[in-house]
């Protein structure tokens, strides 16, 4: 018998106790409203509340459209339960069920940016119920239905979908099902199985099995290969005990009675049931490489480590989180909703629930991004029995998922808006969940309409090949993968990336044609500061970012991104032997602190550790112009501890001065100083200043000193929930860009797109 092998242990687990907790700090509960317009004066007042709320009121009456511009009921689903099947606990009533519903909308926000509210109904009858719901139409752009149990939930679903015209949609029903379906096919191709020709038993006969069956017959799943069962074993033709007409309706012909003898020889089991209800026999009875997919919550009808004791075997999904193959709808209602809100579509129906299914599937056959590893501590998923459906924190299911639901409604006639630009949409979708994609949304747009040779100077290492491969997939240009080329192989050979894709292109600083010209340069460069020709050519030969950036400097790349394998300072130097500054510019690093919808560049984070007077006159002007660069009105306020004299110090002199040295300069942006962080953003705090120049809050901080730059940042990051990005390099006469050791592959292609629009 096989021992328990490690990777079926829970990789996290919960206390009961740490549950409580989770669930009691700080505000109670896991959900709160806030505004998204402000609240803060009188004006703000008139115009949210009386007398302004009344024109939007009438433009809605006149026109019932308007109130996806002007309400937030297109991006508002309502989670609504009874609380008669709460997970795999059973009918526990309406308030117990409040903490799933809650984690639920909790999860529409997270994972697709849909705002969601909860509520909970408090009664089981079926008309009630049904009244409630129907008349709440006008508040939600779309219902998700949760733990109704069947077959209450069945008469539910249907009289809602026809009283409103907007999407209804039980979650338990058709997420499960969707989620559970796209699980099976790529389980079924890893285990060389047909559709036509596999036999699956689902143990369960309530909402979600019933759904799940449905699904898959409709994808093809040969009906006289499914046995149902329920607290009565086996759903037979012509019994009647039990029975409901969703029931019957897949009432199996065989003489199979109990769970034990239909699980004998199936290929597939599917657990929609409760906890333990399969058994080491029946497990052990299955077919060869059987399908078992327990998906009963919080508890699955088997554990992967009871399993594990049985056969080696299995390909194994539970509805945990804390297992491998997470088979849960929290991988579809967010995106299901999120593709059909965004068409306004009047319905979710079958059309868009296959396109889901499909997106869902072929998404676990795809490399999986740093984003995912770093979720799943460390460990990289790949395609197989341990992996054969994305993580629920997969960045990538945000664009795949409603775009193929999107796509779907629009093509079966039931979106009320449609999307012409799919590509774009995506993009926008990635933009939700991610403040540096929107951030770097337009700029990632212009590269890719002059797409740029970027030189990837650490190509040997993983994280840097999937970055270039990212790089070349979106369009931004030519990777160009600087390294040994075995070497280079050998690692895309062990993280499974083609490089005879378009776009890729290695160069091998050994045997390329061009050394003799880039140690000539370099050699040139450097005779007169201590270095000797034979060192050119050492760094030339051995030293990739001295090979990457001469590149660079000679125009056989248009910008360059190292970082991962040398410290900040080292990699900067090392450019900085093959680059100069542009004429009239400096180099510093500005760092972009994304927080709650608000950017700013703050500088410098790089370079200058004391910077004079003179140069932090400069790095205002650059890092101005790096906030303009990338679509912003500059906005700049020189900080410091004190605001305009006052506490008078001699630190702030430094400051004062470089004030005075703009002002001789007539730069064209906004710029004062020096003044206090909470002077310069915050506009409040900066009326008392009315003599101050900035029109507004600041959105670029020239900072002191690097010190207070750098711990400054990382507070924010931190402390604030900030997402920080850089430092960026600006000043350089050709683009290149440093990322910190260790980054993410998505901070590498950041980099490498910002070097690639730094040319632009
Ligand atoms: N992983 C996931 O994403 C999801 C998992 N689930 C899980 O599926 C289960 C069912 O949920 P749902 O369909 O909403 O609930 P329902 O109340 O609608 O249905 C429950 C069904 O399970 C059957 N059942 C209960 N205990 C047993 C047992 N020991 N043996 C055989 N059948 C049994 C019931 O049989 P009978 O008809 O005879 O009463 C009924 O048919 C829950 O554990 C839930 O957590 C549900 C949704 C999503
Ligand atoms: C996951 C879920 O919705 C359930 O178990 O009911
Ligand atoms: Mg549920």
């Amino acid at each position: 018998m096989p021992d328990i092998d490690k990777k079926d242990r829970p990789v996290t687990s919960v206390t009961d106790q740490e549950a409580l907790d989770f669930h009691a700090m700080g505000r109670p509960g896991k959900l709160e409203i806030n505004p998204t317009k402000p609240m803060a004066t009188q004006r703000d007042l008139s115009l949210a509340y009386s007398p302004g709320v009344a024109v939007p009121v009438k433009a809605i009456a006149a026109d019932p459209q308007t109130a996806y511009d002007y309400t937030a009921r297109g991006n508002m689903v309502a989670v609504i339960s009874n609380g008669t099947a709460i997970l795999g606990l059973g009918n526990l009533g309406a308030l117990a069920s409040k903490p799933v519903m809650e984690g639920k909308s909790v999860l529409f926000k997270r994972f697709a940016d849909v705002d969601s509210i909860d509520l909970e109904i408090d009664t089981e009858n079926v008309d009630e119920f049904i009244n409630c719901v129907r008349f709440l139409g006008p508040s939600f752009g779309g219902i998700n239905l949760e733990d109704i149990k069947a077959p209450d939930c069945f008469v539910i679903e249907s009289r809602l979908r026809e009283l409103m015209d907007i999407p209804v949609f039980h979650d338990d029903q058709h997420g499960t099902a969707i989620i559970a379906a796209a699980g099976l096919i790529n389980a079924l191709e890893l285990t060389g199985r047909d559709l036509k020709t596999t036999k699956l038993v689902c143990n369960g006969a309530g909402a979600a099995a019933i759904a799940c069956v449905e699904l898959i017959k409709a994808m093809g799943f040969a009906p006289e290969n499914i046995i149902l069962c329920d607290t009565k074993g086996v759903i037979y033709q012509g019994r009647t005990e039990g029975m409901n007409q969703w029931k019957s309706a897949h009432a199996a012909k065989t003489d199979a009675r109990t769970l034990e003898e239909a699980m004998n020889g199936a290929d597939v089991i599917f657990g929609l049931s409760q906890k333990g209800a399969f058994s080491a026999d029946m497990i052990r009875s299955m077919a060869d490489r059987p399908i078992i997919f327990a998906m009963a919550n919080p508890d699955p009808e088997i554990t992967p480590e009871e399993v594990a004791r049985i056969r080696d075997d299995a390909i194994m999904a539970t509805g945990r989180s804390d297992y491998p193959n997470q088979v849960n709808n929290v991988l579809g209602f967010p995106y299901i909703f999120r593709g059909a809100l965004d068409v306004r579509a009047s319905t979710i129906n079958d059309a868009m629930k296959i396109a889901a299914v499909k997106a869902l599937a072929n998404l676990a056959r795809e490399d999986v991004p740093d984003d995912v590893v770093a979720a799943y501590q460390g460990n990289r998923p790949r395609f197989g029995a341990q992996y054969i459906i994305p993580v629920p924190f997969d960045p990538r299911l945000i664009s795949a998922i409603p775009v193929a639901v999107a796509e779907a409604a629009i093509e079966s006639g039931v979106a009320r808006k449609v999307i012409t630009d799919m590509a774009s949409y995506a993009r926008e979708l990635s933009a939700r969940r991610d403040p540096i994609a929107s951030t770097l949304a337009s700029l990632y747009e212009r590269v890719r309409r002059r797409p740029k040779r970027i030189v990837f100077a650490e190509a040997e290492e993983e994280q840097v090949l999937r970055a270039a491969l990212s790089y070349a997939n979106q369009q931004l240009g030519t990777a160009i993968l600087l390294g040994r080329e075995d070497l280079i192989r050998a690692t895309a050979e062990r993280a499974g990336i083609d490089l005879n894709r378009p776009g890729l292109e290695i160069v091998n600083a050994r045997i390329s044609t061009r050394v003799e010209a880039y140690i000539d340069y370099l050699y040139a460069r450097l005779q007169r500061h201590g270095y000797l020709h034979r060192d050119a050519q050492r760094l030339i030969h051995n030293d990739r970012n001295h090979f990457a950036a001469t590149m660079v400097a000679l125009g056989d790349a248009d910008g360059m991104v190292t970082g991962i394998t040398r410290n900040y300072s080292t990699a900067l130097e090392d450019v900085r032997r093959c680059i100069d500054a542009k004429p009239g510019h400096r180099v510093i690093g500005v760092s972009l602190a994304l927080c709650r919808g608000r950017t700013v560049f703050v500088a410098d984070t790089a370079v200058h550790d004391m910077p004079t007077a003179e140069e932090l006159a400069d790095i205002a002007e650059e890092a101005a112009g790096l906030a303009r660069r990338m679509g912003y009105q500059p906005r700049v306020a020189l900080l410091a501890y004190s605001t305009f004299g006052h506490p008078s110090g001699e630190r702030s002199e430094r400051v004062r001065e470089a004030v005075k040295i703009l002002d001789r300069r007539r730069v064209d942006f906004e710029y004062d100083g020096e003044m206090a962080a909470d002077v310069a953003l915050n506009r409040k705090v900066m009326e008392q200043y009315p003599f101050c120049r900035l029109s507004g809050p600041a959105n670029v901080l020239v900072m002191p000193a690097f010190h207070s730059a750098s711990i400054s940042t990382k507070m924010l990051q931190e402390l604030g929930g900030s997402t920080v990005i850089g430092p960026i390099l600006v000043g350089f006469d050709k683009p290149v860009q440093i990322t910190s050791m260790g980054a993410k592959d998505s901070d590498i292609v950041n980099m490498a797109a910002i070097a690639a629009y730094g040319g632009s």
